[in-house]
């Protein structure tokens, strides 16, 4: 038989897409149909939620294509049987017991269309590509992975991916799931107990990456991850809005997204309400405080010196002091937290009440030991050995009494840092001590030696390379019994507590056996600009690889002095307003208010990052530099680069902050400035504005 002419296989294909849409619909009917009436209310309501879920991830937007890659796999490859599966974001099942029509992307039987290659095709004759408009099936592309020598540089040069990575960039971060890289792949499917740590350059994909492991575990592990939870940490609240829609369109609505802020305000109560200079929150984040805190804890406990004496009826019993002192001695050796310990001492101490009673002849009961447990005297007397600890007033304190302080801190910090420690303003309470961020994170690790912080199953770690110490402290106890993905790159490390190494930052999270992974094929910045940026590289991480864009266009770089820059950045704006995307407008956080005025006189619509909940919806959004990390826009208006660095506390990390500002551009960059460039960017060109 001839093979089908290629627009009658591209009318066969468009006819599959409707059959599957025909068919999620009659699931999600199927589904809207069912009732939730478990045996009692509480698993009638669990039920509900479940099929909620289901209804969600079954929703289908007329805009996304249900499918977008095909796999005919042969018998004569070692397949079972020639077998043709489309692979898509869901499961999409025909009939009951049919054939499914398309299967998850994350499917093991999926795994040939990231993976298979001419030489290696994994029992897979073809892999073909579809290419999609508006949510309608337009083209397709076909690789032969067992003939065609051609197929060999196929995925380099399909031109449906290059579409993909090429395409206009609006409004908030999309999926990835139709084009993900072998590379990026193998990280995204790594097993679940398997910790990765990804340095890559900007661009490369490790946000990307990050949520897709994140989408893929959720899958792969559903039963286990469903109890212990998936937690996504990322920067700032910008950042969490932009990646916000990515998991849920991949189906996945149960993860949870938070910055290391939300996280530690959320489980101690306490919130972040001050900002600090960068000397104080450096030694608060690093590691000896760690060794502070656990003393400022564990040295609450008291040394018996008197006996236990419990009146009961004509007796009283006495348990002695060098007993009482074994004890706390044997508890502390078992390694048990504070508050563990502290409800347990009650019972130990009765219980040797107890053994009294019986070696005069009593035979008491549990009930009595429990009785005597709650007495008046053991409560008392437990309670001074060991007492109830609040975990932010012991922060206060540590921050407040200089002499409780110097205890404490004895040989780990000096008295220069124990005095930048003490807060500048002594406060009675802690709201009145506007917590920072950093003495919150303190908090939370004092919590944690009152009482275990809960493990969830995975924590993917967003700009990893911005936690300091006690930060990677705090993520890190949140994945004790799990495993992490850690995504950074250390030349975009802005801030004064940020990790020199990925080891040393694997190791205060408690993931010293993780495995490091680079990634330097960018898919944001194209050539023109990743090479300009790139000049900043041997200046803010001489050992890092530069990357290489992947990108087809060399994009445009434009450079352009002015004297009155204000001016020249609303021309900019406007000019990139006339090609599609989205159109960012970085600039030094000092001339924020300048440009927002410039902008509104100019007439032009735009969102001002960090100011309110963001929508990502506007064309144009203004920037402050320190909050563009993780961001892209396709046309970026930069202001003023060396006031980008002139806002950092040194020259090394503004030139990283300014290394991030440059490489968020899709299409586009354009820099204006008024003073001259920083000299290590050495500007080849410039036209004037
Ligand atoms: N395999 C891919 N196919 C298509 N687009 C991709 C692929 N990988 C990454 N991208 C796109 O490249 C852009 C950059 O990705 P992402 O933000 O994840 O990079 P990053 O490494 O986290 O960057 P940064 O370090 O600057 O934060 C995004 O638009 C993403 O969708």
């Amino acid at each position: 038989m001839p093979a089908p002419a290629p627009s009658a296989t591209l009318t066969a294909e468009q006819q599959h897409l409707v059959d599957s849409r025909t068919a999620l619909q009659r699931m999600r009917e199927h589904t809207a149909g069912l009732t939730a009436q478990g045996g009692d209310r509480v698993s009638t309501e669990h039920l509900k939620q479940v099929l909620h879920r289901r209804m969600k991830a079954l929703e289908d937007d007329p805009t996304v294509p249900l499918f977008f890659g095909r796999l005919d796999y042969a018998s004569d490859l070692g397949a079972e049987r020639d077998e043709t599966l489309y692979v898509g974001r869901r499961h999409v099942t025909g009939e009951a017991g049919g054939e499914p029509l398309v299967i998850d992307w994350r499917a093991g039987m999926a795994l040939p269309f990231y993976q298979a290659r001419v030489g290696e095709p994994m029992r897979v004759r073809r892999r073909r590509r579809f290419g999609f408009s508006s949510g309608r099936l337009t083209a397709f592309e076909d690789e032969d992975l067992v003939r065609s020598p051609a197929a060999e540089v196929a995925a380099s040069s399909s031109a449906i991916l290059e579409s993909e990575i090429e395409r206009p960039r609006t409004g908030p971060m999309r999926d990835i799931v139709a084009t993900i890289q072998p590379e990026q792949d193998t990280i995204v499917r790594a097993r679940l107990d398997q910790s990765l740590c990804v340095q890559g350059a900007p661009g490369t994909g490790k946000t990307a990456v990050g949520l897709h492991r994140a989408a893929y575990l959720l899958y792969a592990y559903r039963e286990q991850l469903a109890r212990s939870g998936v937690l996504v940490v990322g920067p700032n609240d910008s950042f969490l809005s932009y990646i916000a829609d990515v998991l849920p369109a991949l189906g996945e609505i149960d993860a949870t997204q938070a910055t290391v802020g939300s996280l530690v305000s959320g489980a101690t109560g306490v919130a972040v309400r001050g900002l600090e200079a960068a000397p104080p929150a450096v030694i608060k984040g690093d590691a000896r405080m760690a060794e502070v805190l656990r003393r400022a804890v564990w040295g609450h406990l008291g040394r018996p010196t008197e006996a236990l004496v419990v009146p009961r009826g004509a007796y009283q019993w006495r348990v002695g002091a060098y007993l009482t002192e074994e004890m706390l001695g044997e508890l502390r050796e078992r390694g048990v937290r504070y508050e563990a310990g502290r409800a347990m001492l009650p019972q130990r101490l009765a219980h040797q009440v107890l053994l009294r009673m019986e070696a005069s002849g009593d035979s008491p009961d549990d009930r009595v030991q429990n009785a005597v447990a709650r007495s008046r005297p053991v409560r008392a007397y437990a309670e001074q050995l060991w007492p109830t600890l609040d975990a932010a007033k012991l922060v206060l304190r540590l921050l407040t009494d200089a002499e409780f302080l110097a205890r404490c801190a004895d040989g780990l910090l000096d008295a220069d840092e124990q005095r930048l420690v003490r807060l500048p303003k002594p406060a009675r309470t802690v709201a009145a001590a506007r917590f920072t961020l950093a003495d919150v994170v303190l908090v939370d690790e004092v919590s944690d030696l009152l009482q275990r912080t809960p493990s969830l199953g995975h924590v993917v770690l967003d700009e990893a390379q911005d936690l300091s110490p006690m930060m990677l402290r705090a993520v890190g106890r949140r994945a004790s019994t799990g495993s992490v993905t850690v995504l950074g790159d250390l030349a975009q490390a802005t801030t004064p507590w940020a990790t020199r190494s990925w080891r040393e930052s694997l190791g205060h999270l408690g993931q010293a056996d993780a495995v490091v992974e680079e990634l330097v094929a960018g898919f944001r910045v194209p050539g023109a600009v990743i090479d300009f940026a790139a000049r900043l590289l041997p200046h803010i991480a001489p050992s890092l690889t530069p990357p290489h864009s992947v990108r087809r266009s060399r994009g445009e770089l434009d450079l352009r002095r002015s004297a009155d820059p204000a001016a020249a950045v609303t021309r900019a704006v406007g000019d990139a307003l006339r090609s599609e995307g989205t159109v960012g407008v970085v600039v030094p956080d000092a001339t924020v208010p300048a440009l927002r005025a410039a902008l509104s006189g100019a007439g032009v619509v735009f969102e001002l990052l960090g100011e309110q909940a963001q929508g990502f919806e506007s064309r144009v959004d203004l920037v402050p530099a320190t909050l563009a990390k993780g961001l892209e826009f396709d046309h970026v208006v930069l202001l003023e680069p060396a006031g980008i660095v002139a806002g950092e506390p040194d020259r090394v990390t503004g030139l990283r902050r300014l290394y991030v500002c440059l490489t968020r551009a899709v299409s586009s960059l354009v820099v204006v400035h008024g003073e001259p460039l920083p000299a290590e960017l050495d500007a080849p060109t410039a036209s004037a504005a």
